[in-house]
C-alpha cells in the first residue's frame, strides 16, 4: 500500500494493494503496522448509505476534546471527498483538499483531527465506510456551511441535497469551532 501526500501535509491519500485473481480481488483495508505513520488508532467504525447523486454531507467535525481523525473510503458508487483545515494558526488554515473516492479506485482518505470533513455523491447508491479515532459525541458534533465563502470549496454542484442540520449550518466565522494549530501535537 502507498500513503500519498496532498497539498496539506497532514492530509493523506492511501492506495491499498489489490490482489486480483480469477475469483475477484482481495485487499487489506486496515493494518496497524502499515498505517503506523498516521498515528491513528481506530475507536469507532461507521457506514452511511446515500441514495441520490448530488447529496452533500458536511462540512462536519466534533469540537475538541472529542475531535475525530477519520480514514474514509467508498465501497459502492463514488464521491468527491473534502478535508478542510480548521485549525486557527495553521499555515494551511482554511485550505482544503478534495479527492474522488470510489468502489472502483478503492482509495482511502485520511482526515486528521482539527479538520472539517464532507463529501458530495457523484453517483446514486453510495456506500461510505469509515473509521474514527474518537467516539461520536452529539454535544460536540458541529456542522458549518458547505458553501462558506471563507473556505470556498468547489463541490461541483450548485443545489445539493442536504440534511436540515446542514441546510441551517452556520458560517465558520459564526461557529464555536475551537481547533488551534499545534494543540494536539
Ligand atoms: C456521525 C454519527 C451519527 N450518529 C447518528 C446521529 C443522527 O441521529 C444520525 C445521522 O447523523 P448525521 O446526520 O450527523 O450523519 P451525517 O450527516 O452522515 O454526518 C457524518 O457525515 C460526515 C461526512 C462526517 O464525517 C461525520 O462522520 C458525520 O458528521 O446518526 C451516530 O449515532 N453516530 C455517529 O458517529
Amino acid at each position: 500500500m502507498k500513503i500519498l501526500d496532498t497539498k496539506i501535509p497532514e492530509v493523506k491519500i492511501i492506495k491499498p494493494d489489490v490482489f486480483g485473481d480469477h475469483r475477484g480481488w482481495f485487499m487489506e483495508t486496515w493494518s496497524q503496522p502499515k498505517y503506523e505513520s498516521l498515528h491513528f488508532a481506530p475507536m469507532q467504525d461507521n457506514e452511511s448509505f446515500t441514495a441520490k447523486k448530488g447529496t452533500l454531507r458536511g462540512i462536519h467535525f466534533q469540537q475538541d476534546p472529542m475531535a475525530q481523525a477519520k480514514i474514509v473510503r467508498v465501497v459502492r458508487g463514488a464521491v468527491m471527498d473534502v478535508a478542510v483545515d480548521l485549525r486557527k494558526g495553521s499555515p494551511t488554515y482554511l485550505q482544503w483538499v478534495s479527492v474522488e473516492l470510489s468502489a472502483e479506485n478503492k482509495r482511502q482518505f485520511y482526515i486528521p483531527r482539527g479538520f472539517g470533513h464532507g463529501f458530495v455523491t457523484l453517483t446514486d447508491d453510495v456506500d461510505f465506510c469509515y473509521k474514527a479515532d474518537n467516539l461520536y459525541d452529539h454535544p460536540s458534533d458541529r456542522s458549518i456551511r458547505f458553501d462558506d465563502p471563507a473556505i470556498g470549496v468547489d463541490w461541483g454542484v450548485t443545489d445539493p441535497i442536504l440534511s436540515d442540520k446542514d441546510k441551517n449550518a452556520p458560517l465558520l466565522a459564526d461557529s464555536d469551532c475551537n481547533f488551534v494549530y499545534g494543540k494536539d501535537e
